[in-house]
């Protein structure tokens, strides 16, 4: 775990110390893309040498740990060590840098437009072709089309369109088996997020554009690509009326568990829980408690009450029996002032679907209640700047504040933004710490009540 400033003091708030956090001296290749380096290596030599190297070293690592190589094989299922993040990191940006490089303009726009994938990922999660195929078994493209009732030539072409991209495999001609990819979408959760994204998504995001032309700078929920793409109806309207969609909705927010560095079982891991000593914590739109249980499973001087949304109010089925005394869940509208008196008060990922209004008044509804000392403690994205981490992490935390900027013009804060967010719900709120923990998507804000 990293930890920045124990008081937190202005200079550590400087972008280089936070780009140090995720700096990779020895195997990271720059994403800068140049020639400027002092023998005048050509990038692509440069790249392929890093790659070569890196690659070699996470073999060896693999190897003395006993982990299987990388493979598409439909048994291989991905676990690495914690001691390979950083060749990890560093072959996938190198490498994607030499296969960017190597393509021609247009088709580097094409690989990043390529909308028709999803086509192809929509027709398989929604035909459920990954769970018609058995474990190490085969079916031809004509018992797929009898199964789905599709000619072999509408499978095939939806599904070799799949296999370029390897979900599934043609192993011989006509015939289909699994990759460990479609292994994965064989999970209902993973299969729902397909559908969601394809389905729920993908028509909002098209209206984005449309949204910020008809709407510049809005931080309303109802001013959205979503709500443009859904007859004016917002995303609680349209889980609230439309049952299909609304368990995909929960479909696609169980997956975000499998985005590595999002996992709830990380939480115990990313702050010093024990140190807080025998408090009570009040988790804001903590759920259905997930959070909750992680943190009272380990730490048994916690006490947690999770307030949500009265949807949320059956996540007593989830706490383990032995945990019910330590987990309670009360009814609690996020903008009406806190009831609740508390040392600790916890929003996981809470403020990223607000606008910086909104936002502000859920901070400033805490305040009723807050004892100088207090602390709030917001694990959410701190977004890194521009090259200030892997490319390939870059590009997944840029797409989910695009996602949420379609959902309810919501957004992931930068460190300044942060910062000033707390300073306009009141200077009493004191940022002491920011912890960034190696691996996670997700930061650690400690904040202070000083009344
Ligand atoms: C992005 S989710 C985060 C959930 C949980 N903290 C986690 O880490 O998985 C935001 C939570 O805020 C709750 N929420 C949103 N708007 C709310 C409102 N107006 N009143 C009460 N809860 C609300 C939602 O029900 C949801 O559980």
């Amino acid at each position: 775990m990293t930890l920045i400033g124990t008081p937190l003091v202005a200079t550590l708030y400087t972008w280089s110390i936070f780009g140090l956090l995720f700096s990779f001296p020895f195997t990271m290749a720059s994403n800068n893309n140049n020639n400027n380096n002092n023998n005048n290596t050509p990038r692509i030599v440069e790249l392929a040498a890093q790659i070569s190297t890196s690659v070699a070293q996470l073999q060896e690592q693999l190897s003395a740990e006993g982990l299987p190589s990388p493979s598409f094989d439909e048994n291989f299922s991905a676990k690495y060590p914690a001691n390979v993040t950083q060749l990890r990191d560093a072959v996938l940006d190198a490498s994607a840098e030499l296969h960017e490089l190597l393509l021609d303009p247009l088709m580097v726009l094409f690989k990043f437009a390529s909308i028709s994938n999803l086509v192809s990922i929509d027709a398989v999660a929604r035909y459920k072709i990954p769970d018609m195929i058995p474990a190490g078994g085969r079916l031809s493209f004509e018992e797929i089309g009898q199964k789905t009732g599709l000619e072999k030539n509408v499978v095939r072409r939806l599904l070799r369109n799949a296999m370029a991209m390897r979900i599934l495999q043609e192993p011989e001609p006509g015939v289909v088996a699994h990759t460990s990819i479609s292994k994965f979408l064989a999970n209902p959760a993973i299969n729902g997020w397909a559908q969601f994204e394809a389905r729920d998504t993908w028509p909002a995001t098209t209206r984005i554009v449309d949204a910020i032309q008809k709407w510049p700078n809005s931080q309303q929920a109802n001013e959205t690509g979503w709500v443009l793409a859904n007859n004016g109806k917002t995303v609680p309207e349209v889980i609230a009326t439309e049952p299909e969609r609304a368990m995909r909705f929960a479909n696609g927010m169980n997956a975000i568990d499998w985005v590595p560095g999002y996992n709830i079982s990380l939480l115990p891991t990313v702050y010093d829980w024990a140190s807080l000593g025998n408090v009570k914590i009040v988790n804001v739109g903590g759920a259905m408690g997930q959070a909750a249980i992680e943190l009272a499973k380990k730490f048994g001087n916690l006490t947690v009450l999770v307030q949500d949304s009265a949807a949320m109010m059956g996540g007593g089925v989830l706490v383990p029996a032995e945990l019910k005394d330590r987990i309670t869940f009360q009814e609690h509208e996020l903008f009406a002032p806190q009831t609740e008196k508390a040392a600790v008060y916890f929003f996981r990922m809470a403020f990223r679907g607000l606008g910086d209004q909104f936002a502000e008044q859920v901070l400033k509804a805490q305040i009723p209640v807050l004892e100088s000392g207090a602390k709030m403690l917001i694990q959410d994205v701190v977004m890194p700047e521009h090259d200030a981490v892997p490319l390939w992490r870059e590009r997944t935390q840029r797409s989910v504040d695009t996602a949420l900027q379609c959902f309810g013009n919501g957004r992931e804060r930068y460190l300044d933004e942060w910062k000033a967010l707390l300073a306009a719900a009141d200077q009493r709120f004191i940022l002491e710490q920011v912890h960034v923990p190696k691996d996670n998507l997700l930061g650690i804000l400690e904040v202070t009540w000083k009344a």
